[in-house]
C-alpha cells in the first residue's frame, strides 16, 4: 500500500479544504459499507435524524486502470470525482478511513454498517458484529472466496482504527431465506446438503430496497403481485417475487452462478471441469480464477468487463459486440423463465449500474418480449424515467435506483439502539 500513500494524502489533504457536502458538525453518524466486486460504496447518515443520506461516495473500478473516487452530495450532485490508485479493496478501505479522518472525524461516526454478501446457512437477518461471527464467516470463506475474505478484511480495518466501535453485518442472501424448497435444492448427493449446499441467491439488499420502494412508487397491489427485479451491475442477478417474496433467482450456491457477469462465467456446463483438468491439468484455484475473474464479458471481450467500454468498442470490434449481445440474450432467458415460473409478469424493475444507466441494454433485453406483454417506450427509456414501458403494454418495466447503503443503514441503527 505505500506507493500509494503520496497520492492518498495528497487526495485527503485537498478533500480537507473543501466543504464536505453538508455533513453537520458534532452529530453521531452511521457509516456504510459496500464492497462489491468492482466498487467500494460508503454513505454517511445522520443517525439521530430522518433516513436522510448526508453524503455518498464510491472508489470505482477497482483492480482496473482509471480507479475513480467519487463523492456525491445529499442532494446527488457530484462534489469529487478523480482519479485514485485502488488496487484492491484494502487500498479502497484506506482511501475511505483517510477521507473521514480529514473531514468529518472518525470520531462522529456511532457505528458501521457492512454488506456482507454470504450469510451462509447460519445467518439470515442484520447482526451485531462479533468475535464468534467474524469467526463464523471465516469458517463460511470457502463458499464464496470471492467476497467475504475481502469484507472481513473491511471489518477488520475499521476494527484495527477503533476496536470499541460497533459494526453491524446485513446479509445478502437474507432476501432469498425462504425461497420455496424447490428452489434451494442443488441436485448433487443430498449429504452435501447437511455442510451447507444449498442455494442460496444474492443481492438480497438490493431486492429488498427495490420491492419498498416499488410499493412507493406503484402502490402495494403491483408490489404484491408478479415482480420480475433484474439486479444488473458488475455482479448480476435476476429474482421472481410473488407477494414480496422471493420465488427464485439466478444466483445459487455462490454469486459466480446464474447469469453472464463483468468477470464471471454465470451457470456453466460441469464437464468442462474435467475437460481443463485433462487437457491442462488445471487445479480447483485455477478453476475458480478462471470462472471467477477472467470469463463474462472480459472473457469474451477479451478487453474488459466493464459494459460502458464494450458499448463504446462494439461497433469496431465483434469480441465487444459478442459480449454486450450474450448479455442481453442471457437476461431476456431468464425473464421469460421467471414469466413461467409465476405464470406471468406484472412488473419488471431494473436496477444496478447497467440496469440503471444503459437504455440499449434495456431495449435489447426486452426486444422480442411483447408476445407476453413487455413493449418498451423508447422516449421514456431513453431518459431513463421511472415508468419506461407503453401505457397500453401490460407489462409496467420500471427503472428504480437501488440503494443497499439506506437497508444498511436503517438495519444498523435499529441493532445500535435507535432506530432510524
Ligand atoms: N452509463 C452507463 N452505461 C452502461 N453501463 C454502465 C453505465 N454506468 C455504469 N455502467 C455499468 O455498470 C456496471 C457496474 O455496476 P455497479 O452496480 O456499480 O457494480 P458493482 O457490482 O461493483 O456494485 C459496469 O459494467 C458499468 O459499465
Ligand atoms: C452478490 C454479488 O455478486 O455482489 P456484487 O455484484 O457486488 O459483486
Ligand atoms: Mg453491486
Amino acid at each position: 500500500m505505500d506507493q500509494h500513500k503520496d497520492r492518498v494524502l495528497n487526495f485527503t489533504d485537498d478533500s480537507k479544504a473543501k466543504n464536505v457536502g453538508g455533513v453537520p458538525p458534532g452529530r453521531p453518524l452511521i457509516l456504510t459499507i459496500n464492497g462489491g466486486s468492482s466498487s467500494l460504496k460508503f454513505a454517511l447518515f445522520d443517525r439521530n435524524g430522518p433516513s436522510a443520506r448526508l453524503q455518498s461516495g464510491r472508489v470505482d473500478r477497482i483492480g482496473l486502470d482509471a480507479a475513480r473516487w467519487i463523492l456525491t452530495q445529499a442532494n446527488g450532485e457530484r462534489q469529487e470525482d478523480r482519479l485514485v490508485d485502488a488496487p484492491d479493496q484494502k487500498a479502497a478501505v484506506y482511501l475511505v478511513i483517510k477521507w473521514l479522518e480529514h473531514t468529518v472525524g472518525f470520531g462522529e461516526i456511532a457505528a458501521i454498517g457492512h454488506r456482507i454478501v454470504h450469510g451462509g446457512s447460519r445467518y439470515h437477518q442484520p447482526e451485531l458484529i462479533t468475535a464468534e461471527l467474524i469467526d463464523n464467516l471465516r469458517k463460511t470463506s470457502s463458499y464464496d472466496p470471492d467476497h467475504l475474505p475481502g469484507e472481513i478484511a473491511l471489518i477488520e480495518a475499521f476494527q484495527n482504527r477503533d476496536p470499541d466501535l460497533p459494526q453491524v453485518a446485513c446479509f445478502d442472501t437474507a432476501f432469498h431465506h425462504n425461497m420455496p424448497r424447490i428452489a434451494q435444492i442443488v441436485p448433487i448427493p443430498r449429504r452435501y446438503e447437511a455442510v451447507g449446499v444449498r442455494r442460496y441467491g444474492f443481492h438480497g439488499l438490493s431486492y429488498a430496497y427495490l420491492m419498498e420502494e416499488l410499493a412507493c412508487v406503484a402502490g402495494l397491489e403491483e408490489a404484491r403481485g408478479r415482480v420480475v427485479l433484474a439486479h444488473l451491475g458488475s455482479g448480476a442477478s435476476l429474482v421472481a417475487v410473488r407477494g414480496g417474496h422471493s420465488v427464485d433467482t439466478s444466483m445459487g450456491f455462490t454469486p459466480t452462478s446464474g447469469l453472464v457477469m463483468g468477470t464471471r462465467t454465470g451457470d456453466l456446463d460441469p464437464g468442462l471441469v474435467r475437460f481443463l483438468s485433462r487437457a491442462e491439468g488445471m487445479t480447483a484455484n485455477q478453476f475458480d480464477s478462471l470462472v471467477s475473474h477472467e470469463s463474462g464479458l472480459l472473457g469474451v471481450s477479451e478487453t474488459s468487463p466493464d459494459v460502458r467500454d464494450l458499448l463504446a468498442r462494439q461497433n469496431v470490434d465483434v469480441r465487444a459486440a459478442e459480449a454486450i449481445e450474450l448479455f442481453c440474450y442471457q437476461a431476456k432467458k431468464w425473464i421469460g423463465a421467471y414469466a413461467a415460473v409465476l405464470g406471468g409478469i406484472d412488473t419488471l424493475v431494473f436496477a444496478g449500474g447497467i440496469g440503471e444507466n444503459s437504455p440499449e441494454i434495456r431495449r435489447r433485453i426486452c426486444e422480442g418480449l411483447g408476445f407476453f406483454g413487455i413493449v418498451m417506450d423508447d422516449g421514456r427509456n431513453a431518459s431513463d424515467a421511472l415508468l419506461i414501458s407503453t401505457d397500453e403494454g401490460p407489462v409496467k418495466v420500471r427503472v428504480i435506483r437501488t440503494d443497499e447503503e439506506v437497508m444498511i443503514a436503517k438495519a444498523t441503527a435499529r441493532l445500535t439502539g435507535r432506530p432510524l
